[in-house]
């Protein structure tokens, strides 16, 4: 895998923003990720638009993951977030954007459809990621066969309590989610996986170091050939050799 280390989050996003731009007129099919590490990729993803030097009309955008239970208008979906970060401030139209849905009446439905949209858009382009302090990606947990398809799954107790930063408290954070399997993930042409932070160094150590093993699902990025990694010092500070 081929690895950037930047000094902090602000570098981090400003290479993750080239290299998105770099790609952009060549994109059909954009795979985005939520939580907190793209956010300023975003932002300035929005600020390039606007400034007339890139454009995403063109593309499709297929997003990970979405928790069960929440309907597209909850605050905390991922549906919310993406309308409310990227999709909205870029004029994008719900029929370029896509997340699965986490209320479909029969889930392993829903699950099999998102599968069959991806291959009728074309596949994913480039597919972003973030990794989980457990080295998660999407929301495949420790243990996720490497050739999962799109599935509901139930959240580890380390993943709901990271993520209980964007709801009320631990308690209000979903049990389960759709989302996109590592399988799915690997079909990508390119991925491009961001990480920042001393809390995520321990599962970017995994990932890049270790044998591939289900344990760390990052890990399963090393069976693909056009992998980037995007990291700041801190997240790379456990790794022996970067
Ligand atoms: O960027 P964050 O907020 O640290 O989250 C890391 C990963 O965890 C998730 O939010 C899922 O828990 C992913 O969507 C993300 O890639």
């Amino acid at each position: 895998m081929r690895v950037i280390r930047t000094a902090d989050y602000e570098e981090m996003s400003r290479e993750a923003l080239v290299f998105v731009m770099e790609r952009l007129p060549h994109i059909r099919v954009l795979g985005l990720a939520t939580g907190g590490t793209p956010l300023r990729l975003y932002e300035k993803l929005i600020e390039a638009v606007h400034a007339g030097e890139t454009t995403m009309r063109h593309v499709h955008t297929v997003n990970l993951d979405e928790y069960v239970g929440l309907a597209d208008s909850h605050p905390q979906s991922y549906h919310a977030f993406m309308k409310k970060k990227l999709f909205d401030p870029l004029n994008l139209t719900p029929e370029q954007t896509h997340l699965p849905s986490g209320t479909a009446e029969d889930p392993e439905e829903e699950c099999r459809s998102y599968e069959k949209l991806i291959r009728s858009l074309g596949g994913i382009d480039l597919q972003m990621l973030g990794i989980g302090e457990n080295g998660h990606i999407a929301f495949n947990e420790p243990g996720s066969a490497f050739d999962g398809r799109t599935s509901v799954v139930k959240l580890a107790p380390s993943t709901k309590k990271a993520n209980a930063r964007f709801f009320k408290g631990n308690e209000f954070v979903p049990d389960r989610a759709v989302t996109m399997g590592i399988g799915t993930i690997l079909e990508a042409e390119e991925i491009l996986l961001l990480a920042s932070g001393e809390r995520k160094a321990q599962a970017v150590r995994c990932m890049l170091e270790e044998e591939p093993a289900e344990t760390c699902p990052a890990s399963a990025l090393q069976k693909h050939g056009r992998v980037t990694v995007i990291a700041d010092e801190e997240a790379l500070s456990l790794c022996r050799s970067r």
